[in-house]
């Protein structure tokens, strides 16, 4: 049964309740000021935020909000509807919820160490719930992928996100503590435990009727250009990132979270273009207004470049607190960046694969330059601290929003702007990404739906492996030292793919990843974390 059956069964059990009630006169009097506990995670889904019509005009956001709601808080107006029932009816949305929990989070042996608490979050590929770690009482967030397996596109997914994460450890990208699977009706489902975060950028951002204050909107966009340096040197780029793909902590700590796009990028990657043309082009809507043109006009190469557009966008949203870019449709989309940003110099129209979208572009009027000053202020909060009287911020705008991926500003570039140079304190030079993550991201983008499936099984079994042998009791080992040195050995083993190895050898040669070199002595830039989950 769906989820929405689901609801519908308990309104119409709910709604028979409640007549049967008021024919025979004995409900309770209202009770005022009442709320059930339902839902209250740290107030993000609060009516005030859903129904705050603030930004009624932003429609994407409202639906994107919309499918995120809760069970039984905002999509039902409860205080209007039924103020004298709400008890009631809330005490059998909470029951429905709890089993709707149930349902999505059957974790089968991992029940024993996770225990569900609600779910917090969804998005088109994977529902998130905050959950109990059993065992040490921590807070955790666990991402459900439902049938990984079932086509490439989601095995492929699952795959990006499982393999740029388990290495990875950076204070602003999200923390992976542990992987598992359950057998699901239709193939593999993946679960992923991340630290549990409090709240996204999306939520910050039009949660409150204020604009963001300009120290945070500088904070949150200087601990975004160090997660994405991080990851941009190793020659990956996210291509998901937007404001609801930024978990942000009460102490105002940002992580890059959703690795489902993530790509390793270098000129030679131009594989599953077809496959990716598809996708962009027909299930991707939601990211629409963070798409960078080589994206949207399907250009044959994209780079790292396409997050620095989409650090443009997420920039612009903070400041004036609303989409800059909200195209409802791809061809929505390129109108709104003709009409906004005027056309594109004509080497980039000539690059321009697809005849629709070319044609597109050169029949749409050409308007003018866009007036950044203008764009930033017009829509925006009144106060002319950022924009007005700071022509710097204008350039940082302006260098991230060219068409020309090859002269947009890159991670490196945009740390030593002015703009950032003068509202984010510079930090010492950070820990490089491990070799083994664009090793393995590369391997990614080469395999096989069945080698998806395969590869992904044996990363998921050696990261569960770790995970139980740290639970139980080698973790003082583990932090010493022997306990890395013995993993490193096995997840080495563990992952000698024959497959991989003989069907690529003369790739990985000619990339360099050679693996004698590389499981041999470290190269440079080979970094193994103290711990793949982040115990720290
Ligand atoms: N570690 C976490 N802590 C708290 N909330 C989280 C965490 N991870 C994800 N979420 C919430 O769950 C939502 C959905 O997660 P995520 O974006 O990873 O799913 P998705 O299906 O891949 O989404 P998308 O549709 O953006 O591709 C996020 O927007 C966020 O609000």
């Amino acid at each position: 049964m769906g989820f929405l059956d689901t609801i519908k069964m308990g309104l119409d059990t709910v709604k028979n309740f409640f007549q049967a009630k008021e024919k025979d006169h004995s409900m309770s009097p209202p009770q005022e000021n009442q709320r059930s506990p339902v839902g209250g995670y740290h107030n993000r889904y609060s009516p005030q935020v859903i129904n705050n019509t603030q930004y009624s005009k932003n429609k994407g956001s409202i639906e994107a909000m919309a499918s995120r709601k809760p069970f039984g808080e905002a999509n039902l107006n409860i205080q209007g509807s039924m103020p004298a029932k709400k008890e009631g009816f809330n005490r059998v949305l909470d029951g429905l919820k709890k089993r709707q929990l149930q349902h999505d989070f059957k974790l089968e042996r991992a029940a024993e160490t996770y225990e569900p608490i609600q779910n917090i979050g969804s998005g088109a590929f994977g529902i998130v719930c905050e959950a109990v770690e059993t065992s040490s009482d921590d807070k955790v967030a666990i991402k459900k992928v439902a049938h990984a397996s079932a086509t490439p596109t989601l095995a492929r997914r699952t795959l990006r996100e499982i393999r740029v994460l388990r290495y990875i450890d950076h204070p602003n990208i999200v923390t992976l503590r542990d992987i598992f699977r359950t057998q699901g009706p239709l193939g593999i489902d993946v679960f992923l435990v991340m630290d549990l975060m409090q709240n996204n950028l999306h939520h910050i951002i039009y949660g409150n009727e204020e604009p963001l204050d300009e120290y945070y909107i500088n904070q949150f966009l200087g601990q975004l250009l160090r997660g994405l340096e991080y990851l941009h040197v190793a020659s990956i780029a996210h291509r998901d990132l937007k404001p609801s793909n930024l978990l942000v902590n009460q102490d105002g700590t940002l992580r890059i979270a959703d690795f489902g796009m993530a790509k390793f990028t270098d000129n030679s990657s131009k594989k599953h273009d077809d496959e990716e043309h598809c996708y962009y082009m027909t299930q991707h809507v939601a990211t629409l207004p963070y798409r960078a043109p080589e994206l949207l006009f399907v250009l044959p190469e994209h780079s790292t470049a396409v997050d620095m557009w989409a650090v443009g966008c997420i920039f612009g949203e903070m400041v004036t607190r609303n989409e800059l870019l909200p195209g409802r449709s791809v061809q929505g989309q390129i109108k709104m960046l003709l009409t906004m940003l005027g056309h594109p110099p004509q080497h980039v129209i000539d690059e321009i694969r697809c005849d629709r979208t070319k044609k597109l572009i050169q029949d749409f009027v050409r308007k003018a330059d866009p007036d950044w000053e203008d764009i930033m202020y017009c829509k925006a909060r009144g106060d002319d601290q950022i924009v007005r009287g700071h022509c710097d911020t204008i350039d940082f705008v302006k260098q991230l929003f060219q068409y020309d991926a090859t002269k947009r500003i890159s991670i490196q570039e945009a740390l030593a702007h002015s703009y950032i140079r003068r509202v984010i304190e510079p930090q010492g030079s950070q820990k490089k990404c491990p070799f083994r993550v664009k090793k393995d991201m590369m391997q990614v983008e080469d395999l096989s739906h069945q080698e998806l499936i395969e590869i992904m099984k044996q990363d998921v079994r050696s990261a569960e492996n770790t995970y139980n042998e740290m639970r139980s009791g080698d973790y003082n080992r583990w932090m010493a030292g022997d306990f890395q040195r013995d993993r490193r050995e096995q997840i080495e083993k563990a992952n000698y793919d024959p497959m991989y190895s003989s069907r690529n050898s003369s790739n990985q040669l000619a990339n360099g990843f050679n693996r004698q070199h590389q499981f041999g002595q470290p190269v440079s830039g080979y970094e193994w974390r103290v711990s793949p989950y982040g115990a720290a």
